[in-house]
């Protein structure tokens, strides 16, 4: 039986996607959307020459010796500016964020200036232009400051609000139906049968596809029933899911229906079988306009190939460059023994020595149930088909989880 290559498998699968249709959204429901368009801002930050401190506003020139002394005219709050102007001689009480006066050119912090009255003696000269922002000091009106597909953050949602956008352009969140199958399959926090287990898979692919910006639309749990799973199928085709994910049933067994159902409901096949550890009966598909990713039903293999190919496919949609995650290297803590010809991705520890290398030392048992094993994780090592055997200490690339 031929099996395709995780590379070969992921670039037929990203090839033909479109990007989610642009939707327009409140900022304080942008946050960690994607920006769809580019960002101009609308005004010029600050729009006026300001003080950044308590003080006054004074005239650089005016201060020709020490202990000089100024008439104060008037009162600049922030939101109030002063009207007139300052001549020689003159100074406005001023605070942080109001307009600085016309005339004046130098804001004296009042730490440095006594008060009598409508005057003030200088304590201390500041130098010339001190504590003045000059209009424009953060940006300029017409300026693009945030340029897609960048995931909003708050620090992207503030400078917005300051470019004066309530409303921002964004990647609508591609719907991601998921689906599993299995009659020994209950939700959690039901009691099972006696032949019966937890469905653990949908929690996880759920909260992969929130963390990805992509938004989980919950089928439930198909009984291995043709009938009932084409139904199921037509919902996630209703729901104008962007993908279609199925969990279990991928496989060979009398009971894997998944992908004969989807056949019979139209699914062009994109591929099936890959050689990866674990993983190999990860399927995929287009039905209509729904991408179809049939994932194997084994806990771990489920949320590795999700990793692997249903992370970058959300991506792919909101128009994001990335792929599967931090790529890099770390030293091995364990002798692995040679692959066979598929692409393994073991679970291990992951820790940094006193040097600061990273090392990982994989787990002794990997079979694809074992979900705690995943949780317990730091990263993957990443074994190309028929990797020699490795002793401890050799250098490996690794997944960071
Ligand atoms: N004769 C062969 N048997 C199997 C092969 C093969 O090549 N030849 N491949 C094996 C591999 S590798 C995998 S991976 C599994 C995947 O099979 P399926 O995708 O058909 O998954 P199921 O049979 O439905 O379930 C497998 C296993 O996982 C449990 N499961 C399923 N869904 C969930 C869920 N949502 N939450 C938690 N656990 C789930 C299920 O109860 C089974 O224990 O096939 C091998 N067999
Ligand atoms: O690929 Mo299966 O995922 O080896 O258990």
């Amino acid at each position: 039986m031929s099996l395709m290559p995780v590379a070969e498998a992921l670039q037929k699968l990203l090839s033909d996607v479109t990007r989610t249709d642009v939707e327009h959204v409140p900022l304080a429901e942008a946050n960690g959307r994607i920006l769809a368009a580019p960002l101009a801002s609308t005004r010029t930050q600050p729009p006026f020459p300001a003080s950044a401190m308590d003080g006054y506003a004074i005239r650089h020139q005016d201060l020709a010796g020490k202990a000089t002394k100024l008439d104060v005219i008037g009162e600049a709050p922030a939101g109030h500016g002063f009207s007139g102007t300052v001549a020689a001689g003159q100074a406005v009480r001023i605070f942080t964020g109001a307009p600085v006066p016309a005339g004046a050119d130098t804001i004296l912090i009042q730490e440095d200036a006594r008060r009598d009255g409508d005057t003030i003696t200088v304590l201390e000269a500041p130098r010339s232009g001190a504590f003045v922002r000059p209009a424009g000091l953060d940006f300029a009106k017409g300026a693009v400051l945030l340029e897609p597909p960048l995931k909003l953050s708050y620090r992207h949602l503030a400078l917005a609000a300051a470019m004066n956008h309530a409303v921002l352009p964004v990647r609508k969140r591609p719907k991601v139906a998921i689906l599993a199958t299995g009659d020994e399959l209950v939700r959690p926090g039901t009691e099972p049968g006696p032949d019966q287990i937890i469905a653990s898979n949908h929690a996880g692919i759920a909260a992969m596809v929130e963390d990805c910006g992509g938004e989980p639309v919950d089928l439930g749990i198909s009984p291995d029933d043709p009938v009932t799973l084409a139904g199921h199928v037509r919902d996630a085709l209703t729901a104008k899911a962007d993908i279609l994910v199925t969990l279990g049933g991928a496989s060979v067994g009398d009971h894997d229906l998944v992908q004969e159902v989807l056949g019979k409901e139209g699914m062009d096949l994109a591929f099936w079988r890959i050689a990866m550890r674990p993983g190999k009966p990860l399927m995929a598909g287009r039905l209509g306009t729904t991408k179809v990713l049939g994932l194997p039903g084994n806990p771990v293999s489920s949320l590795v190939c999700g990793l692997l190919f249903l992370k970058p496919l959300i991506h792919r949609m909101l128009g994001q460059p990335e792929a599967t995650g931090r790529s890099q290297s770390a030293v091995l803590g364990a002798s692995l023994p040679e692959n066979d010809r598929r692409q393994d991705y073991v679970r291990a520890t992951l820790s940094e020595d006193e040097d600061g290398r990273l090392r990982v030392t994989p787990f002794g048992r990997q079979d694809s149930s074992m979900l705690n094993l995943l949780a317990s994780s730091g990263a993957l090592i990443i074994r190309a088909p028929h990797a020699p055997a490795l002793e401890a200490g050799a250098d490996v690339p690794i997944l960071v989880l």
